[in-house]
């Protein structure tokens, strides 16, 4: 039975647009990532946290690793977590995205284990637009990663498009009270501001 058992959250980005370091953003009262691995905790059984300032987790319980491949952005973020991975399957979600949805995650993982299909992603289009996070990704992706990588071809949603991706369409995703919440991802200042951070 295939199960999503590991959560990677990537936060080794330059945060340019924020202007300071986005994980720095706490919410309630404890910084981002945290906040965010609390929230998949009930779900998985293992989360790591990609980082190139390790120290800063070193006290958090969870598993912290740096990017293997560094200077390439968020693909060679999922790139180390998957490689560090110790499940078939990854739930992946940036750490500036603090809004999660168990019952997304679950609905994942229920198509997982109906689909006889070996799947590389699972991935929400919206309006056409791929979504590299809130996506669960198999370790089978890794070798597709790694040259996507080598050849500085960085866009996640291009690799999503050659890999075998099963898209969740939007409407699809409607049903099970997925909103745009989940996809918010704080870039700047006013981020902060319009979502009373
Ligand atoms: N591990 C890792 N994560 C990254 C890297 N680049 C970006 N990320 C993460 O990927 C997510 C999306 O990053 P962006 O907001 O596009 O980039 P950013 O560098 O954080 O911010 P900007 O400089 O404003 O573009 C964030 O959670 C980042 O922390 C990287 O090189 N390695």
């Amino acid at each position: 039975m295939v199960k999503i058992e590991s959560a990677i959250i990537l936060c080794g980005g330059k945060s340019t647009r924020m202007g300071f370091d986005k994980q720095n953003i706490r919410i309630h009262d404890r910084p981002i990532v945290l906040h965010i691995a609390s929230q998949l905790e009930p779900l998985v059984n293992e989360i790591i946290i990609v980082t190139n300032t390790p120290e800063r987790y070193d006290s958090s319980g969870y598993r912290v690793v740096g990017d293997v491949l560094k200077d390439c952005g968020p693909i060679a973020g999922v790139y180390s977590g998957l490689l560090n991975s110790s499940s078939q399957f990854s739930y992946v979600v940036a750490g500036d995205m603090p809004f999660i949805n168990q019952d997304y995650i679950r609905y994942l993982e229920k198509i997982l284990k109906s689909t006889e299909e070996d799947l590389d992603v699972l991935a929400m289009r919206r309006k056409g637009i791929i979504e590299p996070f809130h996506a669960a990704y198999s370790k089978s992706v890794c070798p597709l990663l790694y040259e996507y990588i080598q050849q500085k071809n960085y866009r996640l949603y291009k690799l999503i498009e050659s890999a075998n991706t099963r898209y969740i369409e939007e409407r699809e995703g409607s049903k099970f009270d997925i909103t745009d919440e989940m996809f918010i991802n704080l870039n700047t200042v006013r981020d902060l501001d319009d979502h009373n951070l």
